[in-house]
Formats: structure tokens, C-alpha cells, sequence
């Protein structure tokens, strides 16, 4: 896959972006993540330029995502498209899971019994971090699996980096880009999609079903469904800040 991508035409693109190891270089610590200066403004002039068509699509919640980029306040799918806010502000996220409160209290438990790990709420999800104990990647997974059960049906297990998450069962990546799509103002243009884990798959399969364009970050070996690639979060800022004029 080639490193240099070719430049989008603003007038005729929907620009969608993953945050973490996309935009942000991946931190120790979910807090630990460092937004640089000059990045909520390339964001600002690339959606002026694309006519409002820029939407970030996050594992992260929307005030999470808020805090990063204030006080640009973005169009924005969070939590992997449980929730959503609109280019023109509306809400059209799901509500959150009736057993999430329960499932929370089993994950917390466990966590709570092994040093290292962090338990992510972000009201529509939970998220168990291992990356400071790798070697608990199973067992994490395991009772993860197990907490599901709590939940008929409702949550879905959600591998990502170091991170196992139980999310809505209706929400993913690639249907809340088809939810932007069909709205203004990124209704008509061609999608154009960057990411870099397992969650962004799906997105990379809904711009591929709408003949756009689908970017992975990094140079993982994982199959992947993008057709693109750059090599890490540094080079997907230099290329967003050429595509909005800055360079
Ligand atoms: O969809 P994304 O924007 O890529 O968000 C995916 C998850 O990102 C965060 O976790 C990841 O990044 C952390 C900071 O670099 C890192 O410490 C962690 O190991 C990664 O898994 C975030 O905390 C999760 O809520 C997002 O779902």
C-alpha cells in the first residue's frame, strides 16, 4: 500500500476520523493523551474547506472528545457510534443499556482485585485497560465474556489496543457513518474514513461500500479493509494539516 496518499477534493468529500492512534499518538494511560497545539485548528480549517463535511468517529465519549479539541466543538460519533451528534448539533444517539450499571459493578470488581488494570465508564460502555499488564489480556477478555451474560444480548464485546469493551449491540463504526451520510452536509459526498484498530473495520467497510476512500494507520500485519495506509498518528496529522492549507 502506498505512503503518500493522494490529495481529496474538498468539495466533493466527507472527511471521518478516529482519534486515538489516528490523531492522538497512543498515551500509557487513556488521560495520558498529549493533543497537539496547532491540531484542533488543521481540524477547524479542513471541515471549513470540506463545507462542514468533517466528523470525528470515536470509542471515546463525546465530552471526552469536547475536552480534547476545545473549543472546537465538532460533528462526532462516540462510545463507536452509540452516541452521535450531528453537523448541526442534534443528538441522535441510542440511550444507554438498562443492565450497563450491573455489567459495570462485575468489571469493577475485577479490576479492582488486579493492580494495573483501569476500568474506563463512559455511560453507554465500559471499557478494562491491560496495558500495563499485558500478561491479563485473557483473563480480561475472559470475564468480559462472562459479563456479557448479564446483559441479554444488548452489549457487545469490543477488542481494540489493550482495551476490551462491552458497547451497545446496535452501534458500530460503519453505522454511524451511514447515519452522517444520509444527513447534511455530508449527504452526496464521496466518504473518506482514517483509523487504525479493530472497531474502525466497520467503518472501513461502509466507505468501501460507498466507493470512498479507507485509510489505515500503522504498519500492523492484521488484515485489514482498507485500501490505504499511512504509517503512524504523526504522518495522518502532516497529511490532514497539507489537506487543509496549512503546509
Ligand atoms: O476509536 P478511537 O478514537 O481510536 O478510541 C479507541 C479507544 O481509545 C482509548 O484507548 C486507547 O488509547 C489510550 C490512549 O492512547 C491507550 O492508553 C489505550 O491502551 C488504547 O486502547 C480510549 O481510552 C477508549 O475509550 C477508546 O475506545
Amino acid at each position: 500500500m502506498p505512503n503518500r496518499l493522494a490529495d481529496i477534493s474538498h468539495d466533493r468529500t466527507a472527511v471521518f476520523l478516529d482519534v486515538d492512534g489516528t490523531l492522538l499518538n497512543i498515551a500509557e494511560r487513556p488521560e495520558g493523551v498529549v493533543v497537539p497545539e496547532d491540531l484542533p485548528r488543521t481540524l477547524d480549517r479542513l471541515r471549513e474547506a470540506c463545507g462542514g463535511a468533517l466528523a470525528l468517529v470515536t470509542g471515546r465519549e463525546i465530552a471526552t472528545v469536547d475536552g480534547f479539541f476545545a473549543p472546537l466543538r465538532l460533528a462526532v460519533a462516540g462510545v463507536h457510534g452509540a452516541e452521535i451528534r450531528l453537523a448541526d448539533g442534534r443528538d441522535v444517539g441510542l440511550p444507554p443499556h438498562p443492565h450497563l450499571a450491573e455489567v459495570t459493578a462485575r468489571l469493577q470488581s475485577f479490576v479492582e482485585r488486579n493492580e494495573g488494570l483501569i476500568l474506563e465508564k463512559k455511560g453507554r460502555a465500559v471499557a478494562i485497560h491491560f496495558r500495563q499488564v499485558p500478561e491479563l489480556c485473557q483473563a480480561v477478555e475472559n470475564v468480559a465474556r462472562e459479563a456479557l451474560s448479564l446483559a441479554d444480548d444488548g452489549l457487545e464485546l469490543q477488542l481494540g489496543k489493550m482495551v476490551v469493551e462491552l458497547r451497545p449491540a446496535r452501534a458500530d463504526k460503519g453505522a454511524a457513518i451511514d447515519i452522517f451520510m444520509e444527513t447534511e452536509p455530508f449527504r452526496g459526498r464521496e466518504p473518506l474514513f482514517i483509523g487504525d484498530d479493530w472497531t474502525d473495520e466497520s467503518a472501513f467497510q461502509a466507505v468501501n461500500a460507498r466507493g470512498g476512500r479507507s485509510i489505515r494507520v500503522g504498519r500492523d500485519i492484521r488484515p485489514t479493509e482498507a485500501k490505504e495506509n499511512l504509517p503512524d498518528a504523526d504522518a495522518v496529522r502532516e497529511w490532514l494539516a497539507r489537506m487543509a492549507g496549512q503546509v
